[in-house]
């Protein structure tokens, strides 16, 4: 049985969906520190966040951020969709594409696992194409009612449906497979 891990996440939703998707064949433990973001690319962010959880808790650690790209602007918000959230809400994602024909998104998750403080973390990432649309579904998770992928926004999949197709999902297959491979060679 491979050794829980510990996942480093202020976010009840995202550690719902790790929860689901990994266990029972890893276990998850998860420790909420407020990691600081630098301004970067998408494995930039995630890679700065890992080293300093990592030098925390002064052993293995996995963190995650999320991004959300418009192709239309170059593939901002990107990792800065956090704020572009908060502060112009679900009508306001879709209003800054207003100026575009191309609606077109992708949702980007980059985990980053750590063995401890001083190690590279390695870097899983997992990328589900998609558009921005008007809200449709519960408002239960971030930016979950405005991503449509094939017809359907993520708000109104039931959570199985989701994990199989998330950007999450993809990355979190990875993540699996390189932790099973290490299993083997143990
Ligand atoms: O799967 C998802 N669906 C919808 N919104 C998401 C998803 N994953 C992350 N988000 C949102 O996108 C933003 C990503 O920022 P970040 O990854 O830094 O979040 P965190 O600080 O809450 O962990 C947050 O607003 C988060 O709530
Ligand atoms: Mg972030």
């Amino acid at each position: 049985m491979a050794p829980p891990i510990q996942f480093i996440t202020g976010n009840a939703n995202k550690l719902r969906e790790v929860k689901a998707i990994l266990e029972p064949q890893i276990e998850i433990q998860s420790q909420s520190l407020d990691l600081e973001e630098i301004q970067g690319t998408i494995e930039e962010v995630a890679e700065s966040k890992c080293r300093r959880a990592a030098d925390l808790v002064n052993g293995p650690v996995l963190v995650e951020d999320t991004a959300l790209c418009f192709n239309a602007l170059g593939g901002l918000p990107g990792p800065y969709i956090k704020w572009f959230l908060d502060k112009t809400g679900h009508q306001g994602l879709n209003n800054l594409l207003a100026a575009y024909e191309d609606k077109s998104a992708e949702a980007v998750c980059t985990f980053a696992y750590s063995p401890g403080p001083g190690r590279d973390p390695i870097i899983f990432q997992g990328r589900t194409p998609g558009r921005i649309v008007p809200a449709r579904g519960p408002s239960k998770f971030g930016w979950d009612p405005v991503f449509e992928f094939e017809g359907k926004t993520y708000a109104e999949m039931e959570s199985a449906e989701k994990n199989k197709i998330s950007h999450r999902a993809r990355a979190l297959k990875k993540l699996q497979t390189w932790f099973e491979s290490q299993q083997e060679t143990a």
